[in-house]
C-alpha cells in the first residue's frame, strides 16, 4: 500500500453565510513514500483542505485519509506543517525554536540534533537571534528546521515561499531540495507558482475549483538537479503551463 492514501474522499463544509460548500469533490490519490508532490490550483480549490485533512485539523465528510494505512484523524508528531507565515515563537531565539518539539517530548540529545539542523540549514551564528531580528527567508528557514527536528514521516508545506521576495525564494526552494535529497521526507507541497511546481516535484497534481478535484497528475520528467534555465526542464514547466491554463 502507498505510504499516503485518499480513498474517495470529499470535504464539506458548511458554512454559516454561504450554506454547503464542497471544498473537495472525490478525490482519489497514492503518494509513494519519498516523493516530492506540489500541489496546484485556483484560490478556494481545496489545496489547503486536503493538507488540513492528512494533518489531521480537519475530517473528511466521506471516504477515508490513511498514513501507513492509519487514519489521520488527529494531528500526530509523524506529520510536520510549515505555513506561510513563519509562526515561530518570538519569545524563543533560533535554536530554542528548532529545538522546542523536542525539549517538550523530552527528547534525548535534543542539543545535538538541532545543532545538525542549524548547519544543514546555514544558520550557523544565528542561533542566539529572535525571530524579529530574522529575514522572512532566514525565519522560514528555521521554521521548516524545526519542522524536520521531530522528524516527521510527512512534511505538509502550504505556499511556505510565497511572503519572500523572488530572489530569496529561489534560494529557499534550492536549500529545500538540498535538505529532502539527504532526507528524503515524503512532501506535499501546496503552491501558486507554476515555476515553482515545475521545479521542485516529482509530480504535479493540478487541481480545479467548484468543486475542487484533481483534474491532473503530471510526471515532471526532468533530471535532478534540474537548472532553471535548462531545456529539458523551460519544456516540462511549459508543458505544465499548458494543462495549467487549459484546466481554468
Ligand atoms: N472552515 C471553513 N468553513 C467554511 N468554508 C471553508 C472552510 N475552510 C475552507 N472553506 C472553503 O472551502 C473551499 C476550499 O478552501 P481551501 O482553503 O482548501 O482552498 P485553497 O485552494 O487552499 O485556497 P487558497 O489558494 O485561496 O488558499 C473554499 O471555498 C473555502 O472558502
Amino acid at each position: 500500500m502507498a505510504q499516503i492514501v485518499f480513498d474517495n474522499v470529499t470535504k464539506v463544509y458548511e458554512d454559516p453565510d454561504r450554506g454547503h460548500v464542497q471544498a473537495l469533490s472525490r478525490v482519489n490519490l497514492e503518494i509513494e513514500e519519498g516523493s516530492f508532490i506540489c500541489i496546484l490550483g485556483p484560490s478556494g480549490c481545496g489545496k489547503s483542505t486536503l493538507l488540513s485533512m492528512l494533518g489531521g485539523f480537519a475530517q473528511p465528510s466521506t471516504g477515508r485519509v490513511l498514513l501507513d494505512g492509519m487514519p489521520t484523524s488527529v494531528p500526530g508528531p509523524d506529520r510536520g506543517v510549515v505555513f506561510q507565515a513563519y509562526a515561530l515563537f518570538p519569545w524563543l531565539n533560533v535554536l530554542e525554536n528548532i529545538r522546542f518539539g523536542l525539549t517538550c517530548r523530552n527528547v534525548a540529545d535534543s542539543a545535538g540534533i538541532a545543532n545538525r539542523l542549524i548547519k544543514l540549514f546555514g544558520l550557523e551564528g544565528f542561533e542566539a537571534k529572535y525571530p524579529h531580528e530574522l529575514s522572512g527567508g532566514m525565519s522560514q528557514r528555521v521554521a521548516i528546521a524545526r519542522t524536520l527536528a521531530n522528524d516527521p514521516k510527512v512534511l505538509l508545506m502550504d505556499e511556505p515561499f510565497a511572503a519572500v521576495d523572488a530572489l530569496t525564494r529561489e534560494f529557499l526552494q534550492d536549500e529545500l531540495l538540498r535538505v529532502w535529497e539527504q532526507d528524503r521526507k515524503t512532501i506535499l507541497f501546496v503552491t501558486h507558482s507554476i515555476m515553482e511546481a515545475a521545479y521542485l516535484a516529482d509530480e504535479v497534481l493540478v487541481f480545479a475549483a467548484r468543486p475542487g478535484r484533481i483534474l491532473h497528475r503530471v510526471r515532471i520528467a526532468a533530471p535532478r538537479p534540474r537548472h532553471r534555465s535548462d531545456a529539458a526542464f523551460l519544456k516540462e514547466y511549459a508543458n505544465l503551463e499548458v494543462l495549467f491554463r487549459g484546466g481554468h
